[in-house]
């Protein structure tokens, strides 16, 4: 134990470090996990046992990792998302695409079912609420308890699986009406019950069909994250951790592994952590860094990355391919479709992704990798993300220049608030502030107040509320032409863009506009530039005379070929 808390505390600070560690300890780790099991559910604290963190590794990073995909004969992580799940049926069907590839041994990851993980936590909002006695009536509750035990029913299985889990929720739910309050810690530990359930209800499910699965709580399996609670970091060590943890269990007994998305364990904590919402695309993505995997695919309900998000605009249409950098952006900057850090371990990997529609399998979906052929990429997508907070800061000039930009963000730094665009001047800023904070909790008025007051320390301050920043994903390039058009779109529906920002990032510029015209302004730019021929029509000007492409080199610069 003492030596997991070290090697943790240590890959904290110092992941290179934590790894020469890890692979010092590796063998007093393997002595102090009896069976390999490193971890047990225990109520809120999970039970270090030779600890994940320390158990991390006998293997090298990289090197490692390829030798263990091989060794075990994974291939690739296939992900499927809470809409993949929603029923039994649905369940089914996935059991089914994933038998349809029997060259493939797959790493399965699976989210809660539906819409379970909303219901947890609005189940949880209640229960903080309603007094002890009705905790056991709140509506969400019997929601999740008539899907689960359907289901189960549905699938032929053992009411068993589930009932355990269903009976310590209830029991959960009336401590935290006990309590009268609902802590990030607990909430985790709430919402964990949905992944829990949904994996074991899966592998069971497999098993039955006569492929052999073995579920895998995150938690148990060396995800070893910070203690940030509701939007916990992977840790360095979770990748040799989860790699020998996989490694060995198929060596001993080969079985597809169920693993739960969206959790981990608190490296100081030892509690059950959640990676934000939409964290098991990053589950995904760590595991296929971890074993070295040849392919990600993330499964959804949508024919993979589309140009700008269905719910806003039906014309939407699917984008072939993209880099991790565009793909990253995207996701930052408001598309639902992929959780915001799951790019970093599949970039760093060098691991395709490819996000796949579970409900039409044959559709190519978007392949995800490092590079692609820029050269005929204008505009890839258009993201939109609404009821942002907008600041203008104007130096009042007691402090230089340096000095201002300085003090503007060491203010947002010590209130530990996140900014998501800027533009500056000599004596001004304008920024805006990420709503949700990475996803845990919302800017509350009292917080804006409070970075108010500070800034007007040094500058004078506007608060521009319910604002959207539309983010136009391409090639920056290209931006005068981007620019040009969208211009003429934004003129011609009477808009004026309050913000522009052109990040170094090189594939996004964000506009920032009024909340009441956003959604309108996405629909017209969508289609000026995907539905009109526009695309086509510039790639085709782009061809030189004799028909040779025309090359755009890194520097911008224009070269005929
Ligand atoms: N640019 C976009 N491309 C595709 N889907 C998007 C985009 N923007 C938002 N979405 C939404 O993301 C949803 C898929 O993501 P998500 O609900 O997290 O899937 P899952 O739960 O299966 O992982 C789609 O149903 C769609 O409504
Ligand atoms: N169940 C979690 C984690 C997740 O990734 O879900 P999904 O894959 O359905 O977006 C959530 O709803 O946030």
């Amino acid at each position: 134990m003492a030596a997991a808390l070290r090697l943790a505390a240590v890959a904290r600070d110092s992941p290179a470090a934590a790894s020469r560690l890890g692979r010092e300890r590796a063998s007093l780790c393997a002595a102090a996990r009896p069976g390999g099991q490193c971890c047990a559910r225990s109520g809120l604290v999970l039970r270090c046992q030779g600890g994940a963190a320390a158990a991390a590794a006998t293997l090298k990073k990289g090197e490692a990792a390829d030798g263990v995909a091989a060794a075990a004969g994974f291939t690739v992580v296939m992900k499927f998302g809470g809409s993949s799940l929603a029923s039994a049926t649905r369940m089914r069907e996935v059991a089914d695409l994933i038998l349809s590839f029997p060259e493939e041994t797959p790493v399965v990851v699976l989210s809660a079912m539906g819409k379970t993980t909303n219901n947890l936590l609005l189940a949880g909002e209640k229960a903080v609420s309603c007094g002890a006695p009705k905790a056991s009536e709140i509506d969400e509750l019997a929601v999740i308890k008539e899907l689960h035990l359907r289901t189960i029913d549905e699938l032929g299985l053992d009411s068993s699986i589930v009932s355990g889990f269903l009976d310590e929720l209830e029991q959960l739910l009336k401590g935290v009406a006990m309590m009268k309050e609902l802590t990030l810690r607990t909430r985790d530990y709430l919402v964990s019950f949905g992944e829990c359930m949904s994996t074991r209800i899966f592998s069971a499910y497999l098993n039955k069909l006569g492929k052999k699965a073995r579920q895998y709580d995150a938690f148990d399996l060396g995800f070893i994250t910070t203690d940030d609670f509701t939007n916990a970091d992977i840790l360095e060590a979770t990748y040799p951790a989860v790699a020998k943890r996989l490694h060995g269990d198929w060596i001993d007994d080969p079985a597809i592994p169920i693993v739960t998305g969206f959790l981990g364990k608190g490296w100081k904590s030892c509690a059950v952590t959640t990676l934000g919402r939409g964290g098991s695309d990053l589950t995904a993505t760590t595991i296929g860094k971890a074993l070295g995997l040849r392919e990600i695919q993330v499964w959804k309900d949508v024919d993979g990355v589309l140009t700008c998000d269905p719910n806003i605009y039906a014309n939407a249409v699917p984008v072939p391919y993209l880099t991790f950098d565009e793909a990253a952006e995207l996701a930052y900057f408001g598309a639902q479709v992929l959780h915001p850090q799951s790019m970093r371990p599949a970039r760093e990997g060098g691991i395709p992704v490819r996000v796949k529609n579970s409900y039409n399998r044959h559709a190519p979906g978007t392949v995800i990798t490092k590079t692609r052929d820029m050269r005929k990429s204008i505009l890839t997508s258009i993201v939109l993300k609404s009821n942002i907070t907008m600041l203008d800061i104007v130096s009042t000039r007691m402090l230089g220049q340096y000095g201002f930009l300085a003090k503007v963000f060491s203010i947002f730094e010590d209130l530990g608030i996140s900014v998501d665009s800027v533009a500056t001047s000599e004596v001004s800023i304008s920024l805006t502030l990420d709503p949700s904070k990475l996803w845990s909790r919302e800017l509350i008025q009292q917080e804006l107040d409070h970075v108010v007051e500070e800034l007007e320390k040094i500058a004078v301050v506007h608060l521009l509320q319910h604002r959207s920043i539309i983010s136009l994903i391409g090639n920056v390039q290209r931006s005068s032409l981007i620019l040009e058009k969208a211009f003429n779109v934004l003129r011609r529906n009477g808009v004026n863009v309050q913000m522009i920002s052109q990040g170094a990032s090189k594939v996004n510029i964000s506009l920032v506009v009024n909340d009441s015209e956003a959604k309108q302004c996405v629909q017209a730019l969508h289609s000026a530039f995907f539905e009109n021929g526009f695309l086509s029509e510039v790639e085709e000007a782009d061809l030189a005379p004799n028909g040779a492409p025309v090359l755009v080199s890194s520097n911008g610069a224009i070269n005929g070929n």
